[in-house]
């Protein structure tokens, strides 16, 4: 039987990343990786996700906006598998470049699907290994609806499968994944309808964020149908999908798309062979120091249903390693103020807490919001003018910026730096000491009255 001191069960990115630290402390380490090294975020997220995005930049650059700069309007049609090779070639090289720090690190890579023998034992291909420690991080996968003709659809992980551009596409969902999918199709040219239940998409989210992409998908699209619960689909004979709604709306797509949310990938995983507790909705019950129900096993990432993002299931599990493999026996990640980008059209970031979560936690006259809203030089001379929004959500007399929230051209790469001086606690007051760079969108942070 192999032994270890610490395996990761996944090698996405909270695996990876938490074995490649406990190694350079001296634990002798294996990640087990049943599909694809780099998990969801290289493969089947962000990555590949985040390149379909800036193919649907240039288009929107071209179509959109390349006009009024001077710029030929006509038939610059994508080359879809154009965009398909070079998007695949990226992400095999990201997924490539992952071999020379295990080597570097001595940490084993085994190719397999793991399950749990006992509290400490897992078999992969028939082999029993044994570790000290064991890491759950095998990630989350979409869900889809439960209704007559669920699985005609598509869910993001098959998106990344198609080998041409639909004509007409259905999106459903209302969060990260069917905002930015449905940008990226509308903004190639497909036409793109959008399925929400409610009045609006992103409804956690700060009012300002929530109108200002509200305010872009009235003008420009995508097709907003709104309390729209889907009741079943059905597939016509020319291959086409029909998707019914409970109010008895309906209508034809080439292609529908479920982004209705994630849960934990724990099946196949032998969870009841441990003494490990996960919650209703099968995520792994972990505390604030990553540990399960049973000693010596933890969880990060998105089986842990917290914070679904790369950043953070690299955070915690580089912590996790420090704390048990570097005597930091008090090292554990703070899930506060953890900034994020919604790669929209155009792209939101926040940071901190909403105005109407702030004013919930401190009261109404504890808050002080300061907002603008002007229109983004890169749009203005054009015809298609769109507006940046911006908010700071602030508490107590100091006035400490508490959220910060944003929705706009440029949005996207603005909020990490932001994000650090919340984290160190700014005030207004310190934004407003800070000289503004001009002309750029970012400065409107800084000079808010
Ligand atoms: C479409 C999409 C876009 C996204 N975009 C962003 C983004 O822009 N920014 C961002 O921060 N986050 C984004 N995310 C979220 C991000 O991908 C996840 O938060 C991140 O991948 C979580 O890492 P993880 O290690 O927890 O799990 P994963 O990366 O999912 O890795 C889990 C791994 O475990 C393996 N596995 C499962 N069961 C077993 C088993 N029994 N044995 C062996 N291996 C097993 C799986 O094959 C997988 O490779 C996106 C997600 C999606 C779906
Ligand atoms: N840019 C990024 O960082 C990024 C991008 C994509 C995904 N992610 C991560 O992945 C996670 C999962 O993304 P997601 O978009 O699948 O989930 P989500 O939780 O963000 O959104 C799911 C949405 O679907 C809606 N919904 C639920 N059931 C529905 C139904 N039956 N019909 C219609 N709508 C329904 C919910 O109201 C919710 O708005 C995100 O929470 C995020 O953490 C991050």
């Amino acid at each position: 039987m192999r032994e270890y001191d610490f395996i990761a069960i996944g090698g996405g990115s909270g695996g990876i990343a938490t074995m490649n630290r406990a190694s350079e402390y001296g634990a002798k380490t294996a990640v087990i990786e049943g599909k694809l090294l780099g998990g969801t975020c290289v493969n089947i997220g962000c990555v590949p996700k985040k390149i379909m995005w800036y193919a649907s930049q240039i288009s929107e650059a071209i179509h959109k906006y390349g006009p009024d700069y001077g710029f030929a309007t006509g038939a610059h049609k994508i080359d879809f598998p154009t965009l398909l090779k070079n998007r695949d070639a990226y992400v095999e090289r990201s997924r490539n470049s992952y071999q020379a720090g295990f080597e570097r690190r001595n940490v084993d890579v085994i190719e397999g699907f793991a399950k749990f023998v006992d509290n400490h034992t897992v078999e992969v291909n028939g082999e029993l290994i044994r570790s000290k420690h064991i890491l759950i991080a095998t990630g989350a996968k979409p869900i889809r609806p439960r209704i007559p003709g669920a699985k005609l659809g598509d869910v993001s992980d098959t998106f990344f499968e198609w080998t041409e551009l639909p004509e007409k596409v259905a999106v459903v969902g209302a969060g990260y994944i069917a905002i930015e999918l449905a940008g990226v199709l509308h903004n190639l040219g497909v036409d793109t309808h959008l399925y929400v239940r409610y009045d609006t998409p992103l409804r956690k989210y700060d009012d300002i964020i929530i109108e200002g992409l509200m305010q872009e998908i009235e003008k420009d699209g995508p097709m907003l149908h709104t309390h729209a619960v889907s009741k079943a689909v059905e597939k016509n004979e020319d291959g086409t999908l029909t998707l019914h709604l409970e109010d008895g709306r309906s209508e034809v797509f080439d292609k529908i798309i479920w982004a209705i949310g994630r849960t934990a990938n724990i099946d196949g995983l032998n969870i009841e062979a441990t003494d490990v507790k996960v919650s209703d909705k099968k995520f792994i019950i972990v505390d604030e120091y990553e540990n399960s129900s049973v000693d010596g096993i933890y969880a990060v990432g998105d089986v842990t249903g917290k914070n679904m993002l790369t950043p953070v299931a690299i955070a915690a599990g580089r912590r996790l390693s420090e704390r048990l493999f570097n005597n930091k026996p008090n090292e554990k990640l703070n899930y506060d103020n953890i900034p994020t980008v919604i790669f929209s059209h155009p792209p939101i970031g926040s940071v901190g807490l909403s105005e109407k979560d702030a004013i919930e936690k401190f009261g109404a006259d504890q808050v002080k919001v300061y907002k603008s809203t002007f229109a983004s030089m890169y749009t203005a001379v054009t015809a298609h003018r769109q507006l940046v929004k911006m908010k700071l959500v602030c508490a107590g007399e100091e006035e400490k910026v508490i959220g910060l929230h944003g929705i706009g051209y440029g949005v996207d790469e603005m909020i990490q730096g932001f994000a650090v001086a919340i984290k160190m606690g700014a005030t207004k007051a310190d934004f407003d000491n800070t000289v503004a760079i001009h002309p750029t969108g970012a400065e409107e942070f800084v000079t808010m009255r």
